[in-house]
């Protein structure tokens, strides 16, 4: 399953968003440091399911009348503080278990209420740009430090027959989620010696950066967008970067009136209703959690974990049927599964993705869509719904 991991400083918002999104209970307050362990949980991510282009939706029970959701993991860890990766703060046993994770929200209080180490201070008071590069710098840093202590080890590797720098680097690197192609396209990019001997720490430390950049993705959520001052939101809408705003805690309560059946509200939608019930204290809260949602284009929770799966780790969703022409599995479900694959994948991708012996009993594929036979190397399109023969 894809795994995204919630960054940032203590106090910022990431339990909250965990909360919101993979409705556990964990614990939220407002002072830094109160997540210790690692919560990991799964939540999902949104799409437009295929049956929208028939007549009746699929009843499925992760797609509410068409909006599709796919499962994917998030790890919610604790806050980072600059000169984690020497131990400051929390220290860097997190920053490794980072080192599950496909792709990094990293949650920063826009309102500028927290200071750098996360401590309450007068909203407004605390510039968010400064949060957000030290993130970047810290894992950087980290991996840096990884490559630091296996550096010996390299460096003895070379004295025997044979060595090869790009396969004992790439050996080195794949232990931190890099495949070797991204540990090679890194080494084709940064420059070095070909000696480990004449490495220095500048040279390690660009290989760490390239490497974390590749098989780190990283988006900001912009979070607080209930509180925070306009002008900080889009201070930081305007950097190079992709960004969200998000009101975790918004989500959080709309989630939770949801629940109660107060509001009618899907994780996404950029509005909601209001039902029956619901008293005067709650309606003020609400249109208040409007107006930002009106703003800032829905709470962005959501948003954010779509636009991870979607755009940085360029996913897209493949829905495997047994029955071609009803879209069902065995069972006679309409579109059971959702698979969330590398854009460019193929049917032998997805029958692998289903089960490693439906691959290797691949014969053909057919597009349930347009009932055609697909080629193996056919690339797979946002939301189609594939028939696979196999032999298994
Ligand atoms: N106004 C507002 N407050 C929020 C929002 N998200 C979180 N908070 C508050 O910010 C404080 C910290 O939230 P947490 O979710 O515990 O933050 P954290 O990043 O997990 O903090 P650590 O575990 O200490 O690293 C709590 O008081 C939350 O209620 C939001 O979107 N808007
Ligand atoms: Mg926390």
């Amino acid at each position: 399953m894809i795994s995204i991991a919630l960054a940032g400083k203590p106090n910022a918002g990431k339990s909250t968003f965990y909360t919101a999104a993979t409705r556990a209970d964990v614990d939220v307050a407002n002072y830094p440091f109160t997540t210790i362990d690692a919560n990991r949980g799964v939540t999902h991510a949104r799409t437009e399911c295929p049956c929208l282009t028939r007549e009746e939706r699929c009843g499925m029970k992760n797609c509410h009348d068409g909006k599709r959701y796919v499962p994917i993991e998030l790890l919610d860890v604790a806050g980072l503080v600059p000169g984690a990766h020497e131990g400051k703060g929390l220290g860097n046993q997190f920053l490794d278990e980072l080192t599950n994770a496909d792709a990094i929200i990293n949650v920063v209080d826009a309102s500028g209420g927290t200071n750098a180490k996360g401590e309450p201070v007068e909203t407004g008071s605390h510039d968010p740009i400064e949060d957000i590069d030290f993130i970047e710098e810290e894992m950087d840093l980290w991996l840096a430090s990884i490559v630091d202590r296996n550096w010996e080890t390299v460096e003895r590797q070379s004295r025997s027959p044979g060595f090869d720098i790009d396969e004992a680097l790439a050996e080195m690197l794949t232990g931190f989620g890099a495949t070797e192609a991204e540990v090679a396209a890194s080494l084709r990019e940064v420059e070095y010696p070909e000696n480990p001997a004449d490495w220095t720490d500048d040279h390690r430390e660009a290989l760490a950066r390239d490497v974390r950049e590749r098989t780190k993705p990283i988006i900001v959520a912009a979070n607080k967008i209930d509180v925070a001052p306009e002008e900080n939101v889009e201070k930081l809408l305007e950097l190079e970067k992709p960004v969200i705003p998000t009101t975790a805690e918004g989500e959080l309560a709309l989630r939770n009136a949801a629940d109660a059946g107060l509001v009618d509200y899907d994780p996404g939608d950029t509005e909601f209703e209001i039902g029956e019930g619901v008293s005067d204290e709650q309606r003020e809260a609400l249109d208040g959690l409007r107006a930002a949602m009106d703003r800032w284009d829905g709470t962005g929770v959501q948003g954010a974990l779509d636009y991870a799966v979607y755009d940085l780790l360029e996913r897209i969703t493949a829905y495997p049927v047994q029955d071609a022409t009803k879209w069902t599995d065995a069972k006679g479900n309409v579109l059971p599964d959702a698979f969330l694959l590398p854009r460019g994948s193929t049917p032998v991708d997805l029958a692998y993705a289903v089960h490693s012996d439906i691959g290797d009993g691949y014969l053909h594929a057919v597009n349930a869509k347009t009932n055609r036979e697909i080629g193996e190397s056919y690339e797979l399109a946002e939301g189609d719904v594939i028939k696979i023969v196999s032999t298994n």
